[in-house]
């Protein structure tokens, strides 16, 4: 289970009110993609689900319990950039969070324990198709490599809940459409909730199973301070997305999603998949 609640949630900095009386409940293993104009507060409302910033008013929910104040594993991020650490390898990167959780003060796992996080690692890195790559740096991969490896980063933790900052914004569009069947394949095989934020209507609308939209009802320079934005436009997507049930009605627009155990292949653009 994985149910995410915001109940009348405010957040102000200072005299500004940036987001204003924000209700949501998503359901365990819903795709919320969340848009709307620049400024509205996507990324603090994201901000506050992965604990880095707190509500001026409200309580936020995880399965019925408050959201710890800060970040944990139970909460995933994947930011347009910046997610993973220069200095360490596609491997490093990986076992980094295992390693943290075990031994928060050294960073090191030892035996039987480091060999099963080094091969939950590896099978990650096959799964999100960077096998090959374990011994290099971020930046000796493209941004998409990036991306791919920042998603095996947050995942190795099995992340109840999962979030994306315009996570492939900064993609090529080639590039963008392939890692978007990953992502959807990851979340159709997973058993986490995912909320993105995204720029991008189509990615809004080909990832998602619910397309929410803030925006401030007053938008007047001088009422740009007294008035946050809030959610006005929640859609459903129709025929219903449900995580684990490939659409029955008609194939999803980036293709119908490979089964478990499927190889890198099957993720390719091109390739036909079932
Ligand atoms: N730490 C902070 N201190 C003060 N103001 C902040 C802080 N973080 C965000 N803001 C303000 O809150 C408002 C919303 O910012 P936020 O980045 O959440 O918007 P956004 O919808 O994600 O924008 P974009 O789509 O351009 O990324 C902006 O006016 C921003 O200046």
């Amino acid at each position: 289970m994985s149910e995410l609640k915001i109940e009348r949630v405010w957040k102000e900095y200072g005299n500004q009110i940036v987001l204003e009386d924000v209700s949501l409940t998503v359901a365990s293993r819903a795709f919320v993609a969340l848009v709307g104009p620049s400024g509205c507060g996507k990324s603090t409302f994201l901000r506050m689900l992965l604990g880095q910033e707190q509500p001026t008013k409200g309580k936020l929910l995880l399965d019925g319990e408050p959201l710890p104040p800060e970040p944990g594993p139970d909460r995933g991020v994947v930011f347009q950039r910046y997610s993973v650490f220069p200095h360490l390898t596609v491997l490093g990167n990986v076992l980094l969070g295992r390693e943290f959780s075990a031994a928060p003060y050294r960073s090191k796992l030892f035996g039987a324990a480091r060999r099963n996080a080094v091969e939950e690692a590896h099978r990650l890195i096959a799964e999100v198709g960077l096998a090959g790559s374990e011994g290099k740096y971020p930046a000796q991969l493209s941004g998409g490599m990036q991306q791919r490896l920042a998603l095996a980063q947050a995942l190795i933790m099995k992340p109840k809940v999962l979030l994306l900052d315009e996570p492939f914004g900064a993609l090529d569009p080639g590039i963008r459409a392939e890692i978007h069947m990953l992502m959807k394949r990851l979340w159709h095989e997973t058993q986490m909730t995912v909320v993105m934020v995204t720029h991008d209507m189509r990615e809004a609308f080909t990832l998602a199973n619910r397309v929410v939209a803030f925006e401030r009802r007053r938008n007047r320079p001088e009422e740009r301070e007294r008035y946050g934005a809030t959610i006005t436009k929640d859609i459903s997507i129709w025929p219903p997305r449900l995580a684990g049930q490939p659409s029955i009605f008609s194939p999803d627009r980036d293709g119908p999603v490979a089964s478990l155990g499927h190889s890198r292949d099957d993720l390719a653009p091109s390739g036909e998949m079932q």
